[in-house]
């Protein structure tokens, strides 16, 4: 793991985006797909207010998005992942990036984790060029929470309940976000830093993402 600290967040998004860029032009420019799952939250949305402008000037892109973990509510609702992706790139969303959602009509996540699985195994049938995760203060990651499972079966993804909220989610399962060429996790504050680096001693989500990780985990850090 590398841990990279900067002095603000302003910091952190420039030299994060300068490595995401690149990775977007290196895959244009074979006339490669590039797959990407990316956190919600409230951490990284200045990041994607940023890429959005960066994607629109650029004419050939063929990215596909998905998010990390969903709330089971509509887009239009303040809480859903993948409505903020939309409301935070808005020039670039259908035109550079497409995103395959983790939500269907079923009424539960339950019911629709292996309609939702099969078809990530369908639109993703590759590791993602980058994971960029973020993770809350219980050590979660993803709708990964403590003391919840962190696979289901075979499935790439699995219904989650919030510990505290019970809300109901989708998330990415541990195994299909581990299968990425690297792992962005962008955290901010003191006591993420402190979960983070006592993680080798605990037995949180984040802890198990680190030690099952077979590829470059990258830590973008401020106060
Ligand atoms: O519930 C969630 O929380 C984590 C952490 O969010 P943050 O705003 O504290 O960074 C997030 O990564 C995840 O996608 C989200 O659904």
């Amino acid at each position: 793991m590398k841990f990279n600290s900067y002095p603000n967040f302003s910091e952190l998004s420039s030299a994060l985006l300068t490595e995401w860029i690149s990775d977007i032009d290196q895959a244009a420019l074979a006339r490669r797909p590039a797959y990407f799952a990316l956190a919600g939250g409230s951490t990284p949305a200045p990041l994607y207010r940023s890429l959005d402008t960066m994607l629109a000037r650029r004419d050939i892109c063929n990215l596909h998005l998905v998010a990390t973990d969903e709330r089971w509510v509509a887009d239009s609702d303040a809480q859903s992942n993948e409505g903020l992706f939309k409301q935070c790139m808005p020039l670039s969303y259908g035109k550079q990036w497409q995103l395959l959602s983790l939500k269907n009509a079923a009424s539960t996540p339950e019911v629709a984790t292996e309609a939702i699985s099969e078809r990530l195994s369908q639109q993703i049938p590759q590791s993602f060029n980058a994971v960029l995760l973020g993770m809350g203060t219980d050590g979660h990651v993803a709708s990964l929470f403590p003391g919840a499972p962190t696979q289901h079966d075979d499935l790439s993804c699995l219904a989650a309940l919030h510990p505290q909220t019970r809300q109901s989610r989708m998330s990415l399962s541990l195994p299909r976000l581990l299968d990425s060429k690297k792992i962005w996790l962008v955290i901010t504050g003191a006591e993420k830093r402190q979960i983070l680096e006592s993680a080798a001693q605990t037995d949180l989500p984040i802890s198990r993402l680190l030690r099952e990780a077979r590829c470059n985990i990258e830590v973008f850090w401020c106060p």
